[in-house]
């Protein structure tokens, strides 16, 4: 049996979870289109993260591929309906990088209301601008809006009701009978869209990347919440529009952003100046789910989903 992994994992738990399987483990072939679908045509099993495109050419020549193992949770890089046509069952890291991206949410969310801490290059010069950062806000008695009430959103909503703010989300896809609402540490007022935006002192986004969630953060969007707020992205950059996000920022619409994931990644040449001298914006290379625990968690969990698919298959 043959399993493809194109890109970085915990390669010990790899060669310790898949004894006796030819393993090509080689972490660049993300970036290597001809070696990928080379290795894939008499592969059993892939294994990606979220750049790999399992769609169309790889697909086509991946015959006796049975199962692609997901080191995450997005599938917006995974053509679902194919993998369905053709019985490849496609297996998400389920609840591995929950704990890594709410701890990052909720630390974007206290670093960019409190502002105090991008003036260490200012004080290693001997100034003391005491006076410029005493206006920081605390979040303690604030709204965090969710947009989107999933397994990640419940793990910040958790923190951010432990920190004493109100939580409020906006799902859709929970009726507003249902039991999410109400959770163990207190209930979770579900709103419309513009309603959330409106009132929310930090919105944050945990949807998908679909048709229907692409652009949901335009203009318009924008334009609802307060001058104050605060926008955090760990979900898929095409969710926000990075320009009128940009632009927001700059002219003091909003009061922060961060954003971890973005509409191209890594940077094609020239992206990146979308947001030069963006105030308040706090930029990271989609790292909000990759700490050392959840990166050995996706790679237990994907390894024994392969593992027990191949066995069982
Ligand atoms: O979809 C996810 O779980 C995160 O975006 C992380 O994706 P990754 O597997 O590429 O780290």
């Amino acid at each position: 049996m043959k399993v493809v992994v194109t890109e970085f994992m915990d390669e010990e738990i790899l060669r310790t979870g898949l004894p006796g399987v030819r393993l090509v483990y080689d972490p660049d072939m993300v970036d290597k289109p001809d070696a990928l679908v080379a290795e894939t045509a008499d592969a059993d099993a892939l294994i990606v993260r979220n750049r790999t495109q399992v769609k169309g050419a790889l697909l086509d020549a991946a015959g006796g591929l049975r199962c692609v193992g997901r080191l995450g949770v997005g599938l917006d890089n995974i053509d679902m309906a194919a993998c369905k046509a053709r019985e490849i069952a496609v297996y998400p890291a389920t609840g591995a990088n929950d704990i890594s991206v709410a701890e990052y949410v909720i630390a974007s969310a206290l670093l960019l209301t409190r502002g105090a801490f991008g003036a260490s290059a200012e004080l290693a010069q001997g100034r003391w601008p005491r006076q410029a950062l005493m206006n920081g806000g605390e979040i303690f008695g604030k709204r965090f809006g969710l947009v989107g009430f999933g397994a990640i959103a419940r793990q910040v909503a958790r923190r951010a009701a432990a920190l004493g703010m109100t939580v409020a989300t906006h799902d859709p896809f929970i009726a507003k009978d249902d039991a999410a609402w109400a959770q163990d540490f207190g209930r979770v007022e579900p709103l419309s869209l513009d309603a959330l935006l409106a009132s929310s002192d930090i919105v944050s986004l945990h949807v998908p990347l679909t048709d229907a969630t692409r652009g949901l953060i335009n203009e318009r969007a924008l334009s609802l919440m307060k001058p104050s707020a605060i926008l955090i992205n760990t979900a898929r950059g095409g969710v926000a529009d990075e320009h009128a996000l940009s632009r927001a920022l700059v002219e003091g619409r909003i009061g922060g952003a961060a954003l971890d994931v973005f509409e191209a990644e890594p940077f094609p040449q020239g992206y990146a100046s979308r947001f030069v001298g963006v105030p308040n914006l706090l930029l990271t290379p989609h790292i909000a789910g990759l700490t050392a625990e959840a990166n050995r968690r996706v790679s237990e969990i994907t390894v024994e989903n392969v593992r027990r698919h191949l066995l069982s298959a």
